[in-house]
């Protein structure tokens, strides 16, 4: 049951903590909007142009950095800093106001796809039609909903005169529905960009509900800054962390090196007859053994950082330890590593299965039915000394150790001599 959960409540974690840097981002600028208004006042001249500047500057970094789903958001913001009176017929307040919250929608559902022609023609065509069946079916619609509508309209009253007098009964119905839209897709893709597009969602509502034009302003320009910060954050964990474990990278390990001090000691480990594993039971099953080492390694106490170095070769970095000091940390990892039983899951076999090509190598043998299997891994220990004072020294001496703990039978921590 806790493991079952476990998944479920990092993802929760991961979810609250995604949305932790723009609320506070977003909360020191709404203070700063409603305590200083007058200061703020005599921003607004500035705040029209900084609006499109910013804009302009989130799509191309945007651009630069292959997110199009962003520039697309930034084109749907401009719809709203372009019109800076707010002069829309009321109609057309609905169309704009229906577009853009289900053209977020759309780039929360879609992918970012580059900028082909095709593509381009294709997220264009899309958000077009949004405004146009926004323009053609808001009055059938709110014919068909009115007596929901009535009573949403009483429960609206119910809550606030304040919100009622703010927000119609039909534009409350389609926040919900895209607020929920948004959010079920949040929930399964927790990362800086979906974040940002809801972010960008749920604020481009409120713009078109409190029709302030310098809130509107200021919410634009923080957006932009937003997306800006996405792409940054997102570019600096694809650069720094491994993609299929999740855990730092080797990218990351040299960056953390120079962050060393004098004395800081590198364990060098790999998955041992890891080949003959892949061989076995294919390499999609060995993938998730990865995975699971590189939690497993992870996890471990005594201060050490890990990081995949390579292929099924980690990295754990301890600083301020010798040798001496890391041993029964690392005893604890391998032993915790050694002892899990892994669960292969049976797969649907095929009707009938293929026959190999001949020439050609045996498909991997998939578990008939639930088989538990178990996966050692050997660890090469050396601390920094006077004499190994550079890193890359270091780590030859930590492959020297684990070369002498795959000698040794494996499964074992060896360290290396001073
Ligand atoms: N599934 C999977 N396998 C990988 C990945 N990276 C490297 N490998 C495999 O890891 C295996 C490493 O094999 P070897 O270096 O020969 O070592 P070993 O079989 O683990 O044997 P010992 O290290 O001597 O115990 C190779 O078969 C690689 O294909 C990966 O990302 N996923």
């Amino acid at each position: 049951m806790t493991a079952k959960l476990s998944p479920l409540l990092s993802r929760l974690t991961n979810f609250c903590w995604l949305f932790l840097p723009p609320l506070l981002f977003f909360s020191v600028l709404y203070g700063f909007y409603f305590f200083n208004t007058e200061l703020l006042l005599s921003w607004i001249v500035n705040l029209w142009w900084m609006s499109y500047a910013s804009l302009a500057i989130a799509a191309i970094i945007a651009w630069q950095f292959g997110r199009s789903r962003l520039v697309y958001a930034c084109l749907l913001l401009l719809l709203i800093a372009a019109n800076k009176e707010l002069t829309l017929t009321p109609e057309l307040f609905e169309v704009r106001y229906s577009g853009i919250l289900f053209g977020f929608v759309f780039l929360l559902y879609s992918k970012d796809k580059g900028f082909s022609a095709l593509n381009l023609c294709f997220s264009l065509t899309v958000l077009v039609m949004l405004f146009v069946l926004s323009w053609l079916a808001i009055p059938h619609i709110l014919l068909v909903s009115q007596p929901w509508l009535t009573s949403l309209d009483s429960l609206l009253f119910q809550l606030s005169a304040d919100i009622r007098s703010l927000l119609t009964p039909f534009n409350a119905m389609l926040l919900i529905i895209g607020l929920l839209l948004g959010l079920l897709r949040l929930f399964f893709k927790t990362d800086n960009t979906h974040n940002a597009l809801y972010f960008a969602l749920a604020l481009s509502a409120f713009m078109h509900i409190y029709r302030d034009a310098e809130f509107a302003l200021i919410t634009i320009v923080s957006l932009a800054c937003l997306f800006c910060y996405s792409v940054l954050k997102d570019s600096f964990t694809m650069a720094f962390k491994d993609e299929l474990t999740g855990i730092p990278s080797r990218r990351a390990l040299m960056q953390y090196v120079q962050t060393l001090g004098r004395k800081y000691t590198v364990v060098m480990s790999d998955i041992d007859h890891f080949k003959k594993f892949n061989d076995t039971y294919g390499h999609d099953v060995g993938d998730e053994v990865l995975k699971l080492v590189a939690s497993k390694l992870n996890k471990v106490t005594g201060g050490g950082k890990t990081f995949r170095f390579g292929g099924e070769e980690f990295i754990i970095v301890f600083p301020r330890k010798t040798s001496a000091e890391v041993l029964p940390f690392v005893e604890l990892v391998r032993q915790t590593i050694a002892d899990y039983d892994i669960a292969l899951r049976a797969k649907p076999r095929p009707a009938k299965p293929k026959k190999p090509l001949a020439g050609k190598k045996a498909p991997a043998k998939k578990p008939a039915k639930e088989q538990i299997v178990k996966v050692t891994t050997s660890f090469g220990v050396a601390q920094r000394s006077k004499e190994h004072s550079d890193f890359a020294t270091i780590m030859k001496q930590a492959d020297i150790a684990l070369y002498a703990a795959k000698k040794a039978g494996r499964n074992c921590v060896k360290v290396a001599k001073q």
